[in-house]
């Protein structure tokens, strides 16, 4: 249900709004077409598809499995063909590129090195091919008209045993194009706690990290995250709902966790489409995310795997202005919170927000304003 206030903005002006992404898998969100070309050049005969568009359905529908272990498994294809330098580096460019094409001006992707070196690089090899790639995306974009700036985060296979080498790795590049750490995987049996050693490391080395919980596991994982392993954000948190109670009158109770995730403005990394298709939440309007939004906590919107969720930033806020009614305002609101929440230093966020959010925000607001000036005065020729 939407009504039409002055604010809401139409899927032209959602794409055209300055946008940042905090939680997007570089294995994720490779094209279709690509991932064919890329197939050939490997000899990797396993797809399911040869056509791009079937492929493109392919994943979106394999991911639709309802539980998180099964929607991982189709990440088997795109890892498959990103083992070479050449592979790596044509998947980040395009990545910056079709993130700069939809309008996000600042994002942080993030990968695993550990699985790309099954054709013989090194960690340090993929770090580099990937980095390479992005600067690469970021120029063509700038060509075509689009500014963007892409981080990496590194990322350790929760089930495998690898982190404290990788967080050795995010640290050694941290001031050549990567930003952060992150653990991801099957979440169930596989709580942050086990690599401890790796979050206490970076801790001591002043960096910063986030962790995939609340997404197929609930409130202990959120709490080991935060308490134990002192994670800078959360990956998803959706669960975090578990711990708010909302009584029949409307008031609303937060248990300890959640009181503690408000206070401390713990950032909230939320993908809406995502967590539909792995069973996290059962409908967008259903989606936690409304409610935390109106309780100011700090959370952002964000696409997780472009590929398997048929999605990108754009169509994410589409889904949620369709929802929630949500205006510009809103839009802002979740963007300047993804801003503040990124790993950059402060004052780049600063600058971020300041010279580049807020005055895209305004010009598509005062875009609004100038249609009804010409609209009241009886003219057809309204400005796009
Ligand atoms: O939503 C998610 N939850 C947990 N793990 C994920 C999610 N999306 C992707 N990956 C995992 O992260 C790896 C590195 O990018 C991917 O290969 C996939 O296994
Ligand atoms: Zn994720």
């Amino acid at each position: 249900m939407t009504s039409e206030t002055p604010n809401t903005p139409t899927a032209d002006q959602i794409r055209r709004a300055p946008k940042v992404l905090l939680h997007d898998h570089l294995d994720g969100g490779l094209r279709p077409g690509t991932i064919i070309d890329l197939a050939r050049d490997a000899g990797y005969d396993a797809l399911p598809e040869t056509d791009a568009d079937k492929l493109g359905i392919w994943f979106r529908e394999a991911a639709d499995s309802g539980s998180l272990e099964r929607y991982l498994e189709t990440f088997a294809h795109t890892c498959a063909v990103m083992q070479t330098r050449d592979a790596l580096f044509r998947v980040a460019a395009e990545c910056a590129e079709d993130l700069a094409e939809d309008g996000v001006v600042y994002a942080e992707i993030r990968y695993a090195p550990e699985q790309h070196l099954e054709q013989g690089l090194t960690l340090e090899e993929v770090v580099e091919a990937v980095t390479d790639g992005f600067r690469e995306g970021e120029r063509r974009a700038k060509a075509n008209g689009h500014r963007i700036r892409v981080g990496a985060l590194l990322t350790a296979m929760r089930h495998a045993a690898r982190a404290l080498e990788i967080a050795e790795l995010a640290n050694r590049y941290r001031d050549n194009g990567v930003v952060g750490f992150d653990i991801a995987g099957a979440e169930a049996g596989f709580p942050p706690t086990r690599h401890l050693d790796a979050f206490e490391y970076l801790k001591r080395e002043n960096n910063h990290f986030t962790i995939h919980a609340g997404e197929a596991f609930g409130l202990p994982s959120i709490w080991q995250a935060l308490q134990w392993c002192g994670a800078d954000r959360l990956g998803h948190g959706v669960r975090i709902i578990d711990d708010i109670e909302v009584a029949a009158d409307g008031s609303v109770k937060l248990g300890r966790l959640a009181a503690y995730v408000r206070d401390k403005r713990i950032p909230l990394e939320m993908c809406p489409t995502s967590n539909l298709q792995t069973g996290a939440a059962d409908s967008y309007a259903a989606h936690p995310i409304g409610l935390l939004r109106k309780l100011h906590f700090r959370t952002t919107v964000n696409t997780d795997n472009r590929l398997m969720s048929g999605t990108s930033m754009s169509r994410e806020f589409e889904h949620l202005v369709e929802a929630f009614g949500y205006t510009l305002d809103d839009m802002q609101w979740f963007t300047v919170n993804a801003m503040k929440s990124a790993f950059i230093p402060f004052d780049e966020r600063l600058a971020m927000i300041n010279d580049v959010i807020k005055p895209g925000y305004a010009e598509l607001k005062s875009e609004w304003l100038f249609r009804q000036t010409v609209t009241t005065s009886g003219s057809s020729s309204a400005r796009g």
